[in-house]
């Protein structure tokens, strides 16, 4: 089984509009609400998949209740832990370019908290964990780090999407795959990236430091994978965007659940690179139609 955590969902409010003026009154043209948060993201697409997964977390007030019917009315197995204050809202203006407004989410108490660890006992060896997204404010930046020891515990595997220090942090528990974007990779060792060749670098560096596959993603320029025994690349398969929010997720969501069932790394960055940019070519995350049609598209080569 595949479980998910988003500690922090959220409602993703996206709104369309020409031109964005700060200062003046702007009215949207199109907007749309959906459930989001990475760890939810990636169960969504592992159901478009075909491949089980749950997704755990954190949800509260009317906004966790929006979030909560949606996975219910999709049918996505769940069991969140509920909070008191309200999940967040996270803004996606979509304008003369793309403005993200990420809400800090609600606290978490110690009730939940102990609530949520209780359900690590229903681990088995072989599952795999999807640790993903920001940290509720009031937890310590080693909470997913604190996570592992639970999981290993059980035999099961550990995907951790997260940035800085806190990723960092955990490299040395030898996650299943880890994937920055090209620029949170060269935030991640405080370098400018220049060249393919420094990306490939310092992917390696992220293996050297215990990652067992490592893939970089670069919007729409494509996506390296990095293993201990091969570099392998793809550029992004051609398409009109329409909503790269959740692009990230899904190629983690495909790497994962095709991980799951094969244990093949090259098929599984295929998956994840389909994942990602049917995605992006949707107004909503990629549905299983779409994903098959870009799958088509891909090409990887040995770098
Ligand atoms: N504009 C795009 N065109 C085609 N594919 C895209 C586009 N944006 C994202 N993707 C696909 O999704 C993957 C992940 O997107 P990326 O934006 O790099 O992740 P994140 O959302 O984590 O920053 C990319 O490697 C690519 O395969
Ligand atoms: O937890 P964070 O880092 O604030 O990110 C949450 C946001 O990321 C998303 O999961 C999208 O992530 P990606 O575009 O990186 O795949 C949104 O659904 C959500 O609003």
């Amino acid at each position: 089984m595949i479980y998910t955590i988003t500690v922090n969902p959220s409602i993703d409010y996206i709104v369309q509009l020409p031109e964005l003026t700060l200062g003046e009154v702007n009215r949207m043209h199109y907007d749309t609400k959906l459930p989001g948060g990475k760890g939810i993201n990636v169960s969504r697409i592992l159901q478009q998949l075909a491949v089980p997964s749950t997704a755990w977390g954190f949800l509260g007030g009317f906004t966790g209740t929006f979030v909560k019917d949606c996975l219910v009315q999709e049918k996505l197995p769940a069991d969140f832990t509920t909070v008191q204050a309200d999940t967040r809202i996270n803004f996606k203006i979509k304008a003369q370019n793309e403005t993200e407004i990420n809400g800090a989410g609600p606290k978490i108490d110690a009730a939940a908290l102990a609530s949520f660890k209780a359900k690590f006992d229903q681990l088995q060896p072989g599952d795999i964990v999807v640790m993903a997204g920001s940290l509720a404010p009031n937890l310590p930046t080693h909470f997913y780090k604190d996570l592992i020891p639970l999981i290993q515990a059980h035999q099961a595997e550990f995907v951790i999407d997260t940035t800085g220090q806190a990723l960092l942090d955990t490299l040395a528990d030898h996650p299943l795959v880890v994937k920055p974007n090209h620029h949170e990779l060269a935030d991640l060792f405080h370098v400018t990236l220049t060249s393919d060749d420094d990306i490939v670098h310092y992917g390696q560096e992220l293996l050297k430091l215990g990652a067992q596959n490592v893939l970089i993603s670069m919007a729409g320029a494509g996506a390296f994978m990095i293993t201990p025994d091969q570099v392998l690349r793809s550029a992004a398969p051609k398409g009109t965007v329409k909503n790269s929010v959740g692009a990230g997720d899904s190629m983690i969501a495909g790497f994962v659940g095709t991980f799951a069932q094969t244990h093949q790394a090259q098929a599984s960055f295929e998956t994840g690179l389909a994942c990602g940019s049917a995605t992006a070519f949707s107004e909503d995350l990629a549905t299983a139609a779409k994903i098959a049609e870009v799958r088509q598209q891909i090409k990887i080569e040995t770098y």
